[in-house]
């Protein structure tokens, strides 16, 4: 029986920030296994409009005072559904609480089964699932399981050949939906803007794959790929990325991460092992530990990971930060873009009599009540691709918009002011104009900005994927009809509106709401002079690089040349 009352603990404990499924299996005080807590309500969730009515209509809530409305779903779900029926001793009372009525129940049941015309229990399933995703409006949209590929660990080419060998590929992401139950075909879809990037249909699990298992293959949104991306590009051995790095808000990790996947991968095929240095921090102490065990995973020996560091209280001439040449900054949002911020699954509750009749179409709030007889307590999560975001309530009004906005201004200013700087990127996973378009706007009217000649990269700089890439910088924000929200606009000249890169949520792209913008250092628009170390920093770190190297041999020293490529004869 703990089953039930863990399960229900579970879905009714406050959100404590982290994906559904890492909250389970952090949790403590379980007593059944979290695999089978999250298979119940995983499977109980997709049957809870029919359940709800099958219960309703066999009136047993006003019969068995006992059982709560979300107990009462996830025990008849079982009783009627699962393989073994409900997980407890025939003589317990709850139980036999359920089963007292099996006759009721399941002619309800079948009476709903008929009326959708289904011969069969997985065609039930099916045709219920596509009913709820009528009936909120997502029979169109295609979510799918992203997947990155580690460089570091193995290639693309591997893992077509190995973790995705059964899976067939298809051209569009559109064919990755399915109505199919329960087991679709696997497919796949080869992103076309992120090198190393797939796409699965959204119920593959890789949990308990060897390549996941090893850090060869990281769940990461695609939106959440464009920054690393867009900072360090397409290049390859030859034009590989010179100097070090630093990942200024990076807990869990995975753009850390991957900006270690992407440098492993332009260092491919060189003999001579790079010495390059991401730095990599997180001003929560607790979040970067989840960094810590993310760059181990990933194998990412590049990283320094600079545990509960804040990036604002970083020293500009401290001399471990004299070779930073790149900056990728991902600071703390409203989160207004993510997708399933809370993926706790959402019950359609039978009418437990005494609270009055159920609202339809609306999901009901799971009661207080129904959080009986468990102690589990949601612990610290592991890294998902929805942990990105730390800020576990969503709600914002303009204050906290406009208080973010100020430290992701901060931020990005401090970022513009390390001496050798020459790229930075900023990204969130808020919608908000005053988040996105509006923090560059400040940022390039900053004296920093101006002095240094810090300037947006054009879209036709950035790399082929993401140039390609149509979703572009708005210049206004209003809210929809019949809603409040933020509006506002930006005094921003159209080339730099195309040069901001947007994704919105419920489009066919399959992706969350996402911005991202990149910097670059233009010495002629520097309206101070620029220090010479400055200008000359390209020279200083190949005559770095010499002294360090004066013991390698000559195929080495070939080797350095041609990969700076700074000058030619
Ligand atoms: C959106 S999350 C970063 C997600 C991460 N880039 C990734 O891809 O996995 C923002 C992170 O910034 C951190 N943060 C916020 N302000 C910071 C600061 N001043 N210095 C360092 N970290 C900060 C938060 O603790 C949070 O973990």
């Amino acid at each position: 029986m703990s089953l039930y009352f863990d399960a229900v603990a579970i879905l009714t404990a406050p959100s404590s920030g982290g994906s559904f499924k890492s909250r389970i299996y952090s949790a403590r005080n379980l007593r059944a296994s979290p695999a089978q807590i999250y298979a119940l309500t995983t499977e109980a969730a997709k049957w809870d409009t029919v359940l709800a009515d099958v219960i309703d209509k066999s009136g047993i809530l006003a019969l068995e005072r006992k059982l709560s409305p979300l107990l009462a779903l996830l025990l008849v779900h079982d009783h009627l559904i699962a393989k073994k029926g409900i997980a407890a001793p025939a003589t317990h009372t709850l139980r036999q609480s359920i089963e007292r009525h099996k006759a009721r129940l399941k002619a309800e049941f079948t009476k709903a089964r008929v009326r959708r015309g289904c011969a069969t229990v997985e065609q039930f399933k099916a045709a219920v699932i596509r009913e709820k995703r009528l009936a909120d409006g997502t029979s169109h949209f295609v979510y799918p399981r992203w997947v990155r590929v580690n460089n570091i660990r193995t290639t693309l080419e591997e893992q077509l050949a190995t973790t995705f060998k059964a899976y067939r590929r298809v051209e569009s992401l559109s064919e990755l939906a399915t109505d199919e139950e329960p087991k679709p075909e696997p497919r796949l879809f080869i992103d076309p803007n992120i090198p190393d990037l797939v796409a699965v249909p959204f119920g593959a699990d890789f949990t308990s794959s060897p390549a996941y298992k090893n850090g060869e293959i990281i769940l990461q949104d695609k939106a959440s790929c464009f920054p690393a991306y867009l900072l360090l590009g397409d290049r390859g051995p030859a034009d590989a990325w010179e100097g070090d790095l630093v990942d200024g808000c990076a807990a869990p990790g995975n753009k850390t991460t991957h900006m270690a996947s992407l440098l492993a991968k332009q260092q491919k095929g060189k003999s001579k092992k790079s010495n390059q240095m991401i730095f990599s921090m997180d001003a929560s102490t607790v979040r970067s530990r989840t960094l810590q065990k993310m760059v181990g995973l990933a194998g990412a020996d590049s990283v320094t990971v600079l545990q509960g560091q804040d990036f604002l209280a970083l020293d500009h001439e401290d001399e471990r930060f004299e070779n930073v040449t790149g900056l990728l900054l991902d600071p703390s949002c409203s989160g207004s873009g993510i997708i399933g911020r809370d993926d706790v699954p959402q019950f359609t509750l039978p009418v437990a009599l005494s609270k009055g009749p159920r609202s339809h179409g609306k999901k009901r709030k799971r009661e207080d009540d129904d959080a009986e007889q468990s102690k589990a307590t949601p612990g610290i999560p592991q890294a998902e691709p929805t942990d990105e975001n730390d800020i576990a309530d969503g709600n914002v009004d303009l204050e906290r918009l406009t208080k973010l906005s100020s430290i992701q201004a901060r931020i990005v200013e401090h970022a513009l002011g390390f001496p050798n700087a020459t790229h930075v990127t900023y990204s969130t996973c808020s919608i908000h104009l005053i988040e996105n378009e509006g923090v560059v706007a400040r940022i390039l009217g900053t004296q920093v900005a101006k002095e240094r000649g810090w300037r947006l990269l054009r879209r036709d700089e950035q790399p082929d994927g993401l140039r390609r890439w149509t979703k572009r910088g708005v210049r206004e924000e209003q809210p929809a009809e019949g809603e409040t929200g933020p509006s506002g606009s930006v005094d921003l000249p159209d080339e730099a509106l195309e040069a901001c890169i947007r994704s919105w949520q419920g489009d066919a792209e399959g992706l969350g709401g996402f911005f991202v913008a990149g910097f670059v250092r233009d010495p002629a628009l520097a309206t101070a002079p620029v220090p010479e170390i400055e200008q000359n920093s390209d020279n200083k770190m190949l005559d770095e690089d010499e002294e360090a190297n004066a013991e390698d041999d000559d195929e080495d020293e070939d080797e350095d040349e041609e990969d700076w490529g700074g000058f030619s004869d």
